[in-house]
């Protein structure tokens, strides 16, 4: 597997204290990762931080084999790697409008939008919701949509922050079962989770924030 993403020496302060410093975090191409932790160990704000949302200190910081940076988050790294919040904010217009905003802003053709928006929809099995507003949606089916409108910019990196953590039964096995298939699209994938059947998932490696420091180990891969 190749790299896709590496940091040496990455600390994160919040003023006066230091919420994490990690010696090195490696990250692969196509590889899906959890990143669990006691509440308040920073998994939130790890993610935020490889999105560029938050600020942070890095000695040394390579993406796709070319050295990149994180404050100021770099082009690179900006154009590849898609957050997905707890509770995915949308525009009030329709499901199919929030899916093909992304591509819009990227300048793509319509005819192009559109192909890819229904590939999207039907993908995550939100077809029928496509005229639908927002504000009528369930957790699930957010969350769903949610991965939709990362899945069509064909992200590098995702970054799922507790992608099931306001769902139960039907819908969180729904979102479960999108994710190897991101993976096998070629994404890689960093879960912010304390979910069980997420952390369970066959080939997820798993990343565990504790005490500031960065765990890594490979899951053993279930028996079928
Ligand atoms: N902007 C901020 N300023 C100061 N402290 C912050 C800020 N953002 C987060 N923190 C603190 O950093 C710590 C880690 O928060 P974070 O949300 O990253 O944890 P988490 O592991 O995701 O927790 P949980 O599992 O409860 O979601 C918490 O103590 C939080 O209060």
């Amino acid at each position: 597997m190749s790299e896709l993403l590496s940091i040496e020496r990455l600390c994160k302060r919040f003023g006066e204290r230091e919420l994490f410093n990690i010696d090195r975090l490696f990250i692969h191409q196509a590889a899906a990762y959890v990143l669990t932790g006691l509440n308040g160990a920073g998994k939130s704000t790890l993610l935020r931080v490889l999105a560029g949302l938050e600020q942070a200190d890095a000695q040394r910081v390579s993406f796709l084999g070319k050295d990149a940076s994180l404050s100021p988050y770099c082009r690179a790294m900006r154009e590849a790697v898609v957050y997905v919040h707890q509770h995915p904010v949308m525009f009030s217009t329709s499901v199919a409008h929030n899916i093909a905003y992304g591509l819009e802003a990227r300048g793509m053709p319509k005819a192009e939008i559109a192909r890819l928006v229904e590939e999207a929809m039907q993908w995550a099995g939100v077809e029928h919701l496509r005229d639908s507003k927002p504000l009528t949606l369930s957790g699930g089916e957010k969350q769903r949509i949610a991965l939709a409108r990362a899945k069509v910019l064909s992200p590098k990196l995702l970054l799922l922050d507790e992608p099931t953590s306001n769902l139960d039964g039907a819908a969180r096995e729904q979102v479960i079962s999108l994710i190897p298939s991101l993976v096998r699209g070629g994404s890689s994938v960093i879960m912010a989770c304390h979910d069980r059947d997420l952390i369970a998932l066959p080939g997820v490696q798993r990343l565990k924030l504790r005490e500031g420091r960065l765990q890594m180990r490979q899951q053993r891969v279930r028996a079928a």
